[in-house]
């Protein structure tokens, strides 16, 4: 009788640990779905060959294989976040733009900028960018033409948003390169044949 009494309430201590695990678990997971979560459950399929091809030890049984994401659904991004973000791409890609670009690179770069203004995913500010190109044409003759031009860009989008002005001659020393091992981050061309059809 004490033996099953000692049993049952090492049983009900499990299952309070098991349920706040659960709490933490469930808190964790609404902390991240914003906008609140909906009734739909979110459907993350895999199609069998993708999921075979990625985990050959998996199993294929079954016509479906989809993973549920109970409750959950991406974030949207803020017009800031991404923003930041394509800022960042764009001024490391500039730290790393080559002293002596080849003609390859020049019109990747300006083809960049053309493909930004029409497919940068917030139209008010592609619509406002195509003006800032318009009347600012993209410098790719070295990497301090670029550098320089697009510190310039970002300020002329920055005073229309009221912001500050940044100093461009410390553009340098705000944007580094991506921090990578042995140049595999250099951008293609400045260490292979392309340099030599400048
Ligand atoms: C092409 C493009 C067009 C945009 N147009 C609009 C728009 O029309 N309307 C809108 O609301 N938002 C627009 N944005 C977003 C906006 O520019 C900011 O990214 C956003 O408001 C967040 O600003 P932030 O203050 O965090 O710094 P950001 O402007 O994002 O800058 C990030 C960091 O870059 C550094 N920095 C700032 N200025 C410069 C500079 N001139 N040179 C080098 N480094 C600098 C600073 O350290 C700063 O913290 C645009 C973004 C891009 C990429």
């Amino acid at each position: 009788m004490g033996e099953h009494n000692s049993l049952q309430s090492l049983l009900q201590n499990f299952e309070k640990v098991t349920n706040c695990i659960q709490n933490h678990f469930s808190n964790l997971i609404n902390h991240r779905s914003l906008p609140p979560p909906t009734n739909e459950k979110s459907l993350l399929s895999l199609s069998p060959s993708l999921k075979t091809q990625n985990n050959p030890s998996s199993s294929t049984s079954g016509s479906t294989h989809q993973i549920l994401i109970k409750g959950t659904s991406a974030a949207p991004v803020a017009k800031e976040e991404l923003g930041r973000a394509t800022w960042t791409f764009l001024h490391t890609l500039a730290a790393q733009y080559p002293e002596n670009p080849t003609r390859q690179q020049k019109r990747d770069v300006k083809e960049l900028m053309a493909i930004l203004s029409r497919m940068y995913p917030c139209k008010e500010c592609s619509d406002h960018f195509k003006e800032v190109l318009r009347a600012n044409p993209v410098q790719t003759g070295s990497h301090d033409e670029f550098s320089q031009w697009l510190c310039h860009v970002h300020n002329v989008v920055n005073r229309s948003l009221g912001k500050l002005v940044f100093p461009c001659e410390r553009v340098d020393a705000r944007w580094g390169k991506l921090e990578c091992e042995q140049r595999t981050c250099d951008l293609q061309g400045t260490t292979n044949f392309g340099d030599i059809f400048k």
